[in-house]
């Protein structure tokens, strides 16, 4: 044959094979005889093509065919499809999140899915599948759970790109990376990532190079496709597909993603919709940035992350009168809203990091491995600025658990304002902290102060952030300037979360434990000025959770109903209850207005005498 009839040849089974991908028929072999098969093998492509559109007709119809068969050949089994249909539900509605149903709703719909499924069957099983109203019931069932199934975003957008995928032959070969092949595919919130098996002698360079021919091909908008190496393997890319801006809107917090401290805390997204990683295992943290830039929504998130974590204690320090960290006050096992109290808290904390330093010396370890019986203690410091300034003392204490807190796990995370050379310049806090997060600052220079010196010129420009919760990050994982935005965690959120992981907080361990009770037997305990929030840390070294809000509120009505005749001051009411001024105030009053207390004088209040005795 002449080198001509082979290569006509040649294409016309590459064209058949195109016309075939897309379920275009060669109108050549169309005749009489082959129609019949032609339509079946037409149906079977479009079956093919929409299956996630008619996944729920061709369950339904497993689910009848499945009765059937069980009616015909083993009624007998339909305890065991209830008990099995019992077991997936409650199985799906506790463990749905490690089964990709990340979200409520999803997790609701499987659950809800299989029990109508499960019902169903064993009902078919023990009646007939036919017996009215089974038959009607199944299919008014798959209508009305398909709707939801149909307008799902995350389904929908899998199907899109499943479907943008299937002609990746021909989008390689016209941008030149023929050969390559897509190996996996994952949709997300942002668009989709494809972890791309180069053609043989191909490079990731190749393919960075044809970028904007692959944002043509693939029908993206300008610049947003980002391809990165795989460091193990040479032959392949991951190649992100932003289709929805993610810092476009403020992103919610979508609950904690960890179980441990020794897990990274996800603290955001970055402009490319992968998540914010890093580990404060034996780590030190410093957020920075401008009154709104949203340093406090950055320290919920940490903290809705943490308070899920059975191995680590939080402290907290808020001069702000706890008006930052008093929300969380249930999950805090200690919580200083005054200079005095906060030097004190410090104390302690240096306490317990020289009793666990001495204590692995003498277990011949080098570090303290957190565990639930064994917590990690970390303590978040707000306005770190105001702290060096209001109490002298605590820098020097900060300064020993900066340069020694690592391997006892004894860790600061601190937020600042204002992130002054006062503050940040001198002494080893700033220097030794691993993690910094600059939230938008005003002047060019902060961003040293923040990030460390020779940052703002290396790129990194907190300054140009320009909206709350956007922050830049340095880590010894993430060492380039990218934006990120944090979750946002409103306040009914913070309230919700602090309530679900309030009672599933450690204890301290024995040693940290001793070393406390050694300091508080050598020491005077401090009084209360009149008129100062005593906090927890002031009124007593050790503090477990029991002046969280639910148990604030007991030793509050304790205190009202054994006031004397001239009432209990608010003083008073702050040294029982451990909590701060405003707090006591606004619980009396709701006291008051519920005819539970009353004021006996100015700035007094006891028990209504109904109420004495009673709750
Ligand atoms: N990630 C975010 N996404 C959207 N909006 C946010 C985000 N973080 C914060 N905000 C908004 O910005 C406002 C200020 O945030 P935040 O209180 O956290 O700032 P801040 O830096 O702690 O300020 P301050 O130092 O005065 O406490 C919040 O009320 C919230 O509406």
């Amino acid at each position: 044959m002449s080198r001509h009839g082979q290569a006509s040849r040649y294409q016309m089974r590459r064209n058949a094979r195109r016309m075939r991908r897309y379920g275009i028929q060669p109108m050549a072999t169309v005749n009489d005889l082959d129609i019949p098969p032609l339509a079946i093998v037409g149906i079977s492509r479009l079956a093919w093509r929409y299956r996630s559109e008619l996944a729920p007709l061709t369950i339904a119809a497993s689910i009848l065919l499945t009765g059937m068969i069980m009616r015909r050949w083993s009624p007998e089994w339909w305890p065991a499809v209830l008990i099995s249909t019992i077991a997936i539900t409650s199985a799906l509605a506790i463990g749905g999140r490690w089964v990709n149903l990340p979200r409520p709703i999803e997790r609701g719909y499987a659950t809800v899915t299989t029990a109508f499924a499960g019902t169903w069957l064993t009902l078919a099983a023990y009646l007939g599948p036919f017996t009215p109203p089974l038959p009607a019931v199944l299919s008014a069932g798959a209508f009305v759970l398909a709707v939801p199934w149909w307008t799902h975003r995350r389904r929908r957008a899998r199907v899109r790109v499943e479907r943008t995928l299937a002609a990746w032959p021909d989008i390689a070969q016209a941008v030149g990376l023929t050969g390559s092949r897509i190996q996996s595919a994952i949709v997300d919130l942002w668009g989709y990532r494809v972890r791309l098996r180069l053609g043989r002698g191909q490079t990731v360079e190749d393919a960075i190079r044809q970028m904007p021919a692959l944002e043509s091909a693939l029908g993206t908008r300008r610049g947003a496709i980002r391809i990165q190496p795989v460091p193990a393997l040479a032959n392949r890319a991951d190649v992100r597909v932003i289709e929805k801006d993610p810092h476009a809107d403020a992103i919610p917090w979508p609950g904690p993603s960890i179980t441990s401290v020794k897990q990274p805390v996800k603290l955001g997204v970055f402009e490319d919709g992968s998540s914010v990683r890093v580990s404060l295992r034996r780590r030190h943290g410093l957020f920075g940035g401008i009154a709104g830039a949203g340093k406090s929504g950055g320290v919920n998130v940490l903290l809705g992350d943490l308070t899920a974590c059975p191995d680590v204690i939080i402290w907290g320090i808020d001069l702000k009168r706890g008006m930052e960290l008093m929300p969380w006050a249930s999950c805090l096992d200690r919580l200083a809203t005054t200079p005095q109290a906060a030097d004190t808290l410090l104390a302690d904390a240096v306490a317990i990091l020289d009793a666990r330093a001495d204590h692995l010396a003498q277990q011949g370890l080098r570090v303290w491995d957190p565990r639930p019986d064994a917590p990690a203690l970390i303590i978040l410091v707000d306005e770190y600025a105001e702290l060096i300034e209001e109490a002298p003392g605590a820098e020097r204490y900060a300064d020993s658990i900066a340069r020694r807190g690592r391997a006892p796990a004894v860790t600061l995370v601190a937020a600042t304002q204002r992130p002054s050379q006062r503050a940040m310049g001198k002494g080893a806090v700033r220097s030794q902290m691993d993690i910094r997060l600059s939230f938008r600052v005003r002047e060019q220079r902060d961003v040293d102060l923040i990030l460390g010196q020779g940052m703002l010129k290396a790129g990194w420009h907190a300054h140009r952030l320009d909206a709350p919760g956007k922050f830049l990050i340095s880590a010894p994982e993430h060492d380039v300037p990218r934006r990120a935005r944090t979750f946002l965690l409103d306040d009914e959120g913070v309230q919700r979360t602090a309530e679900r992981h309030a009672p599933s907080r450690p204890q301290l361990d024995a040693v940290s434990a001793a070393a406390l009770e050694t300091r508080a037997d050598a020491r005077e305990p401090l009084r209360a000025p009149e008129g100062v929030s005593e906090s927890i840390a002031g009124t007593s070294p050790r503090h477990a959770r029991s002046n969280a809000p639910e148990d604030a509120e007991g030793a509050l009505i304790a205190a009202l109903a054994a006031a004397p005749e001239a009432g209990a001051s608010v003083a008073d009411l702050m040294t029982a209850t451990g909590m701060g001024k405003r707090w006591v105030y606004y619980r009396v009053r709701a006291l008051v207005d519920q005819g539970r207390a009353v004021q006996v004088a100015r700035g007094h209040w006891r028990a209504a005498p109904r109420s004495a005795t009673g709750s």
